[in-house]
C-alpha cells in the first residue's frame, strides 16, 4: 500500500471502534418487479452468508440483478420474498450499520477532500477531536494528505475513489457494501485501488461485500467469492480464495490457488454469460457454445 510519509501518523493503527463487525444473511431471496404478465423476476430463491471480518466479492454477468440485490442488503427495497439479518436481527430499512459505496461518485463537489470525509459525523453534529482525528488517519491510509484542500474535480479518478473510501469508513458502518466501485478508471489506476483497497480491509477487517464484474479484481481481493447466475439472480457456485494476506498483485500472478479459482470461475461466467447473450435460451446458448468450439477448433486446423 501507498501511503505518504508522515511518522506522526504512521505509528497509529486502525482506532479499534472501527473493528467492530457484522454478519449478513441472506435467506431465500427473490425479487420480483412488475405484475400480471409484466413481472420480472430478478433475484431467485438466493441464499448466501457474508461473513463477519470476511471480504466476500459477488461476480456475475452484466445485467444479473447485483445491483438489485445491494439495494435489498442497503434497505432501499424489500425482498417479494425471503429475509435477510444483520447479525441475526432483521434487516427492513436502510440503516448507518450498512454503508454502500456506489460506481457514481458521491463527493461534493463544493466540498474539499477534508470536507468530503468529514461529511458523515459533521452532519450528525459529531465534529468532534476523535472524529478529525480519525479523518486525518484516513486521508493517511489513502494516500491523500497532501490533497486535503483540494475540490473533487481537481483530484484524479482513482484520487476521487480513495477520498471516497475513506468519507465511507467514517462512519463506523458494521458491513461495508461496495458496487463495482472501480468500475471506468484506466486500469493501471484500477490495479492501484486493488492494493489501496485491500490494505484498507487487511488493517480494519471491516466486513465487506464487493460486488464486481471484473475476474482479476475478485480473485485479488476476495476471501470467497460468489459466482451469480444469468438473471434471475443466484449463487452458482461458492469458490474460498485461501490465499494469505497481504496480498501483492505481482504474488498473485504466480499463485497457484488464485489460478486455479480463476479458471473455474472463468468456465461458469463463460457459462451463465452464454445464457445471457442468448437471451436465456438454453438451446440458443448450446448453440453459440458449439459453434465457438468449432470456430476454436478450425482455428487450431488452419
Ligand atoms: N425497479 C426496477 N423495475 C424493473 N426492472 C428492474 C428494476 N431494477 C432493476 N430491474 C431490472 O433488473 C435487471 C437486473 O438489473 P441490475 O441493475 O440489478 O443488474 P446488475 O447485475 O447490477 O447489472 P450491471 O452489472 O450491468 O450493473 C435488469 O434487467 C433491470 O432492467
Amino acid at each position: 500500500m501507498i501511503n505518504d510519509v508522515n511518522p506522526a501518523i504512521s505509528a497509529v493503527s486502525f482506532p479499534k471502534e472501527l473493528r467492530s463487525s457484522g454478519e449478513i444473511c441472506v435467506n431465500n431471496v427473490s425479487k420480483s418487479y412488475g405484475a400480471g404478465q409484466f413481472t420480472k423476476e430478478v433475484v431467485q430463491d438466493c441464499s448466501f452468508t457474508i461473513e463477519r471480518n470476511k471480504l466476500t466479492v459477488m461476480i456475475g454477468p452484466s445485467g444479473c440483478g447485483k445491483s438489485t440485490l445491494i439495494r435489498l442488503l442497503a434497505g432501499f427495497e424489500a425482498p417479494t420474498t425471503g429475509s435477510m439479518t444483520l447479525n441475526d436481527k432483521p434487516i427492513t430499512k436502510p440503516g448507518r450499520d450498512r454503508l454502500v459505496v456506489f460506481q457514481e461518485s458521491a463527493l461534493f463537489p463544493w466540498m474539499t477532500t477534508y470536507d468530503n470525509i468529514m461529511f458523515g459525523p459533521r452532519a450528525r453534529g459529531e465534529d468532534t477531536q476523535q472524529a478529525r482525528d480519525l479523518a486525518e488517519f484516513l486521508l493517511h491510509k489513502v494516500g491523500l494528505t497532501a490533497f486535503r484542500k483540494k475540490y473533487p474535480p481537481q483530484l484524479s479518478g482513482g484520487m476521487q475513489r480513495r477520498a471516497e473510501l475513506a468519507r465511507a469508513m467514517i462512519n463506523n458502518p458494521e458491513v461495508m457494501i461496495l458496487d463495482e466501485p472501480f468500475r471506468g478508471l484506466d486500469a493501471m489506476s484500477k490495479e492501484l485501488m486493488w492494493e489501496y483497497y485491500a490494505g484498507l480491509f487487511d488493517e480494519s477487517r471491516r466486513t465487506s461485500f464487493f460486488v464486481t464484474t471484473d475476474i482479476d479484481e475478485a480473485i485479488f481481493l476476495a476471501d470467497r467469492l460468489l459466482i451469480m447466475t444469468n438473471i434471475p439472480a443466484r449463487v452458482r457456485a461458492t469458490l474460498e480464495i485461501d490465499v494469505p494476506r497481504p496480498r501483492r498483485l505481482v504474488d498473485m500472478v504466480n499463485c497457484e490457488r488464485a489460478n486455479e479459482v480463476k479458471m473455474e470461475a472463468l468456465a461458469l461466467l463463460h457459462e451463465e454469460a452464454m445464457k445471457s447473450f442468448s437471451g436465456g435460451s438454453k438451446a440458443a446458448a448450446d448453440f453459440v457454445e458449439a459453434y465457438a468450439k468449432r470456430a476454436h477448433k478450425a482455428e487450431v486446423a488452419q
